[in-house]
């Protein structure tokens, strides 16, 4: 077992053979140079390659600091955002801090529960939310790279109300933190008018590489989580990465592996896990990859199933059904916790003969009995292990998958750091809401409709 986050595709070699590795091989090195040298499509958005060694030192202590203050002055933290600008913290705090981490005992978790909103335009959800903070101390995360996304600024303006009412627009102003361009939008405009505390989301840092900028950072650091030592796993990551040859270099044989599955027809790729706690990683990979790779009627659809949940509800159409998947499995090789099974004196449910093992165990011989399972129903597995669950692992894990998906990206022949599709539907949303300057589109909709 390896002490680091490592690429596994041994259980695909009855699919994929060495020559064909041999030939993506320099297809793969020749992206990766592309990628390193700046010199591909969207290299204005390249700035998360060097952000584990290269960051803002001086804002990294102002968002240690901010988040002291938010695990001091409040018992909730509202994080509002969508995609890049709300799955990274997510996915950081979920995998590493406790399962139950909003409801667990105070004296366990020792920081204020932490809410997402602003990722739907559900009412409901909204007015649940303002009931469970009831009259509690709450501060705001407000996370929007444009500062004009229409989810996020919605929630914004109903959870802005609610903390002016409460503790008046000057209290209210210091609770508020918001995280967005250096410069420009209406959040930025809204928070110099206001005097909230303001983090940035680089230029050249597109939403869905952001994690590891304060849009991931502060909200990681308030769940109390290490955050040097996530930027320091990155930073491991990027040196892996960026200096491994081709051999000893798991972000690039991903990236290879992915696609020359994709070019035998696999079209699909199923991040499976079997981890409660990983589901959101899932979720943040699933943008990562499908923003950049999704275009020009192209890309490998990233979908994801929560295992062994998902065994007793999409396992059947992966052990038998069209065979267009490839699954990729994140193996957390240690669990965090251990349960032993104990022996009943009488054995009415038949688990005797595991009496004496560990649930981890049985989790185990599932994926395991899964994974083969699986590729006897030609569907090829590719194995990501992460030796344990902590922060340095996480940060490999995250800048292995960022790199892997630059790579992947200019291997399609797409540029992966735009997003050009993700348009249409704000248009005609803007249109039917009578947003002024869409007069015409709108009684075109109306009329389809
Ligand atoms: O941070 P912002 O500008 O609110 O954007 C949120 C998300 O919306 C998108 O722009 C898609 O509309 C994503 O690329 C991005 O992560």
């Amino acid at each position: 077992m390896s002490n680091k986050v490592t690429f596994d595709y041994s259980k695909a070699s009855q699919f994929i053979s060495g020559h064909e590795v041999e030939l993506m091989k320099k297809l793969t090195l020749d992206a990766k140079e592309v990628l390193v040298s700046k010199t591909g499509a969207g290299n204005d958005f390249l700035g998360w390659i060097d952000l584990p060694v290269d960051y803002d030192k001086e804002e990294f202590s102002r968002i240690k600091k901010a988040a002291a203050k938010i695990q001091s002055d409040s018992e909730v933290l509202l994080v509002i955002g969508i995609g890049g600008s709300y799955l990274g913290a997510r996915a950081a705090i979920e995998f590493l801090r406790h399962s139950f981490y909003n409801s667990v005992d105070k004296s366990v978790r020792k920081t204020p529960e932490i809410y997402f909103v602003g990722n739907s335009l559900s009412s409901t959800y909204i007015k649940h939310l303002i009931e469970v903070i009831g009259d509690r101390d709450f501060s705001i995360n407000m996370i929007s790279k444009s500062g004009t996304t229409t989810e996020p600024a919605i929630a914004f303006r109903v959870f802005k109300e609610m903390m002016e009412n409460k503790y008046g627009k000057k209290e209210a102003a210091g609770r508020i933190y918001a995280t967005t361009d250096k410069a420009r939008g209406s959040l930025k405009n809204l928070a110099t008018e206001e005097g909230y505390e303001s983090f940035v989301v680089p230029d050249d840092v597109g939403g869905r590489f952001s994690v590891l900028t304060a849009v991931g950072l502060l909200p990681i650091a308030v769940s109390g989580a290490d955050i040097d030592r996530l930027m320091e796993g990155a930073a491991s990551g990027r040196k892996r990465a960026m200096e491994a040859s081709f051999e000893d270099n798991d972000a690039l044989k991903y990236a290879a592996l992915r696609n020359i599955l994709l070019r035998k027809g696999k079209t699909i790729e199923v991040l499976a896990n079997y981890e409660p706690g990983v589901h959101y990683v899932s979720e943040w990979w699933k943008q990562l990859y499908g923003e950049s790779e999704g275009k020009d009627q192209k890309g490998i659809f990233p979908a994801s199933v929560d295992l062994t949940a998902d065994l007793h509800s999409m396992g059947q159409f992966i052990q038998d059904g069209a065979r267009t998947l490839f699954e990729t499995v994140i193996d957390i090789e240690t669990s965090r916790e251990e349960i032993i099974l104990g022996t009943e004196a009488v054995d009415l449910d038949g688990l005797n003969y595991l009496a004496g093992k560990t649930v981890d165990f049985v989790n185990k011989s599932a994926m395991n009995g899964t994974i083969l399972a699986h590729t006897d129903g030609n569907v090829p597995n590719l194995i990501i292990h992460v030796p344990e669950v902590n922060e340095f692992n996480l940060g490999e894990l995250l800048y292995f998958f960022e790199f892997a998906c630059g790579v992947s990206g200019y291997l399609l022949g797409v540029n992966p750091f735009d997003q050009p599709g993700v348009e249409s539907y704000k248009k005609n949303m803007f249109a039917l809401l009578g947003k002024p300057g869409y007069e015409a589109q709108r009684e075109e909709l109306l009329k389809r409709l």
